[in-house]
C-alpha cells in the first residue's frame, strides 16, 4: 500500500468515509492530513484514525502528493481560490468528490491545468461498500489514475467513465442512490407496522431483506429481473404486490427521479462554469 502523503480539505461525512477506508486498508495514518474549520471534528478525526488535523487548509496541503477536495459544491470556488497558491506549490494530484463541480472550473480557480480526478462516491463508503464513479482530466497520467484507484478502491467498488458529463449520471444512480433505497426501506418498514408487525421486527425484516437481495444480486450470474421472477410464484402473493407497483409505473417514476438528480448536477456544473 502506498504511503504517499494525502491531504483532505473538509473533514465531514465523505472525508471521514474515505479516511476510514484508507486506514482500514493499511494506509499509514501519519501520512493523512485533514483540514476542517471545526475543532470538534478535527479532534474526532485525530482520535478515531490517528490522522493529522489542521484548522488551516494551506498547512494541510504542504508537501501533499494527493489532495482530496471534500467540501460542499457551494464552497468550491472560494476554497479552491483560497488554496490556489499552496496547491500550485505542492503540484498534487487533485481528487474531487464535489458533486457537479467541473474539472475545468477547478483548474481555473487554481490558475493552473493541474491533473484532476473527479470521484463520485456514496455514503456506504463508510462501511467500505461504496460505489464510486471516476473520471480523469486529460492531465492525469497512468500513475495518477492508479493512485486515484488505490485511494477510492479502499472505499468500495470503482468504475471509470470516459465522458465527464457521465459523472452526473453516476451521481443520479449511485451517489444519491442510497437515499432511494433508504426511502424504500422506510416505506416497507411502515407498511409492516401497518400490517401489525412490531416496529423492531418490521425494521429488521426490511433491512435483512434488502441486504439479502443485494447480496444475491451481486453474487448471482442472473440479472435482477430473473431473481425477481424466482420470487414470484404464479397466482401468488408477490405477483399481487408487483401488479400494484406496475400500476403506478414504477420504472417511469424511477427514471424521472434519476433524471431530476442528473439535471440538478448538470445545473450546478453550468452555474459553476459561468462563475469567474
Ligand atoms: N454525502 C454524500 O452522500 C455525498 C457527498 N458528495 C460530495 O462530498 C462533498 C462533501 O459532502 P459531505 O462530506 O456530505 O459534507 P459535510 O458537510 O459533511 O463535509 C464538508 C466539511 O467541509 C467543512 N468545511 C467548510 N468550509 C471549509 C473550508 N473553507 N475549508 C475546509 N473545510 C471546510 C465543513 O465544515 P462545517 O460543517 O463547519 O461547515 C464540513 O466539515 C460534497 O461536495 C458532496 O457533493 C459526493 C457523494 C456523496
Ligand atoms: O445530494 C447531494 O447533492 C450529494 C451528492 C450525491 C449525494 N449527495
Amino acid at each position: 500500500m502506498t504511503t504517499a502523503r494525502i491531504a483532505f480539505i473538509g473533514g465531514g461525512n465523505m472525508a471521514t468515509s474515505l479516511i476510514a477506508g484508507l486506514t482500514a486498508d493499511g494506509h499509514a495514518p501519519d501520512t493523512i492530513q485533514v483540514a476542517d474549520p471545526s475543532q470538534e471534528r478535527r479532534e474526532t478525526l485525530q482520535a478515531s484514525f490517528g490522522v493529522r488535523a489542521f484548522a488551516n487548509n494551506a498547512e494541510a496541503i504542504a508537501n501533499a502528493e494527493t489532495l482530496v477536495l471534500c467540501v460542499k459544491p457551494q464552497m468550491a470556488a472560494q476554497v479552491c481560490t483560497d488554496i490556489a497558491a499552496a496547491v500550485t506549490a505542492a503540484q498534487p494530484l487533485i481528487i474531487s468528490v464535489m458533486a457537479g463541480v467541473p474539472e475545468q472550473a477547478m483548474q481555473r480557480w487554481f490558475g493552473a491545468p493541474l491533473p484532476v480526478v473527479r470521484a463520485m462516491p456514496n455514503t456506504p463508503a463508510m462501511v467500505q461498500t461504496g460505489a464510486i464513479g471516476l473520471h480523469a482530466s486529460p492531465e492525469v497520467d497512468a500513475e495518477g489514475r492508479n493512485r486515484a484507484e488505490t485511494i477510492l478502491r479502499a472505499a468500495g467498488l470503482i468504475r471509470w467513465v470516459e465522458d465527464e458529463a457521465r459523472i452526473d449520471a453516476v451521481t443520479a444512480i449511485s451517489g444519491s442512490g442510497p437515499a432511494y433505497f433508504f426511502l424504500f426501506m422506510e416505506a416497507l418498514e411502515a407498511a409492516g407496522i401497518e400490517l401489525g408487525l412490531d416496529p423492531q421486527t418490521a425494521r429488521l425484516l426490511t433491512i435483512q431483506t434488502a441486504l439479502g437481495a443485494a447480496k444475491m444480486a451481486m453474487e448471482s450470474a442472473a440479472p435482477p429481473s430473473r431473481l425477481r421472477e424466482q420470487v414470484t410464484s404464479p397466482g401468488g402473493t408477490t405477483e399481487r404486490a408487483l401488479a400494484v407497483f406496475q400500476e403506478a409505473d414504477l420504472h417511469a417514476l424511477v427514471a424521472r427521479a434519476a433524471r431530476a438528480a442528473r439535471d440538478r448536477a448538470a445545473d450546478i456544473s453550468q452555474t459553476l462554469s459561468e462563475q469567474p
